[in-house]
């Protein structure tokens, strides 16, 4: 079943449209990620569902109850949606018990929950510290224990790792996922960062320009992109032009095999970096390196790639360490590529 069901929501402020037709669908239990580059409308859509803010047109549905729609604004406080903003927002004056119980109806705020809410996000024991007392990483838990403290249909969380260094947003990210599927929470994420959406997400829901593109499980939005933007967007994609034959598809690289048939005509093949495989010179396609970029657990390879008929192709791929420029290398590419007919792949 369902926990929130968003239909063609419409909001323009002024002139400027920017839900342009959201359909959003997270099943009860699941954690979905809503992830676009800045100013596509995540937060707009996020404030729409909880109520801030009344769509032009559209409906949400939460916990099978229309609280948005034709004629119909239920207040956001009657919507048992929770919102978990960027920094938490912590009542400074008021101790992380506090924080919690304020989440809860007056007569439960004496009793076990808020224990087993700290408990559930990793800070047991830490009930009489004030917010100011905390790292960053732990006031966005409290926030979180606060959020689902009522036992909410929805959790909406609006880039809430944003604030944090590098280091600590990873561990933020498992430990806040981890909580939420314990409580078997119905959540809403809003990040620009792909890895974070692809790492925590249940589904991920790509929105682009006011509309969701693709929405699916994290594997296949990586796998199998909607458009070259997605696949851009999701991760990084080596790009290439190609023509399909006889439902074979031809490209600088040779024939390579397809995720789907496709119909003959011309258009681009996108492939991830891991799918291009470095082999002896004398095995593979010549490339020799470009450059190098250094990520710690693994390195970012840009080549260019020598095809028949003197062509020079960019391609990238994933190594343990840096390679020096220059050096000559051979290129495999290794399992299907995806194809977007010419017209439909938007650069
Ligand atoms: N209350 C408002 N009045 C006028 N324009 C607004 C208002 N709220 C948002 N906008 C505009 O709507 C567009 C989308 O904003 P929104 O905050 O929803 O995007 P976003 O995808 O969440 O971006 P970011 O990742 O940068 O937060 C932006 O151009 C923004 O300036």
């Amino acid at each position: 079943m369902s926990a929130l069901t968003v239909k063609d929501v419409t909001k323009s402020f002024g002139a400027q449209p920017v839900l342009r037709g959201v359909d959003l669908e997270v099943a009860s239990g699941a954690l979905a990620a809503v992830l676009g580059p800045s100013g596509c409308g995540k937060t707009t859509l996020l404030r729409v569902v909880a109520g801030f803010e009344q769509p032009d047109s559209g409906s949400v549905t939460v916990g099978g109850r229309q609280v948005t729609g034709p004629g119909r604004a239920v207040a956001p406080e009657r919507r048992r949606v929770a919102v978990v903003p960027q920094e938490g927002a912590l009542f400074p004056h008021l101790t992380v018990a506090e924080n919690v119980a304020f989440g809860l109806p007056r007569r439960a705020r004496r009793g076990a929950r808020v224990g087993e809410l700290l408990e559930l996000v990793g800070l047991a024991g830490y009930g009489d510290r004030m917010p100011s007392q905390l790292s960053g990483g732990q006031q966005q838990r409290v926030a979180v224990a606060r959020a689902l403290a009522p036992a909410p249909d929805v959790v909406l969380l609006d880039e809430p790792f944003s604030a944090l260094d590098a280091a600590l947003r990873a561990a933020v990210r498992a430990d806040v996922r981890a909580a939420l599927h314990a409580a078997g929470a119905t959540a809403v994420l809003v990040t620009h960062d792909q890895e974070e959406a692809l790492s925590t997400a249940d589904v991920v829901a790509v929105m682009r320009d006011g509309v969701v593109v693709q929405s699916g499980l994290p594997q296949d939005v990586y796998r199998y992109p909607k458009d070259v933007d997605v696949a851009r967007f999701v991760g990084e994609a080596v790009v290439i032009p190609a023509t399909v034959r006889d439902g074979v598809v031809w490209t600088p690289l040779g024939h390579l095999p397809l995720t789907q048939t496709a119909a003959d005509g011309m258009g681009t093949v996108v492939l991830r970096p891991e799918q291009v495989h470095l082999v002896d010179p004398a095995d593979g396609l010549p490339a020799r390196v470009v450059d190098t970029y250094f990520y710690g657990h693994d390195a970012s390879v840009r080549l260019e790639v020598h095809c028949p008929g003197e062509v020079r192709l960019p391609v990238v791929c994933r190594t343990q360490g840096e390679l020096p420029e220059e050096q000559a290398v051979g290129v495999r590419i290794v399992g299907p590529v995806t194809w977007f007919p010419e017209g439909t792949a938007a650069a």
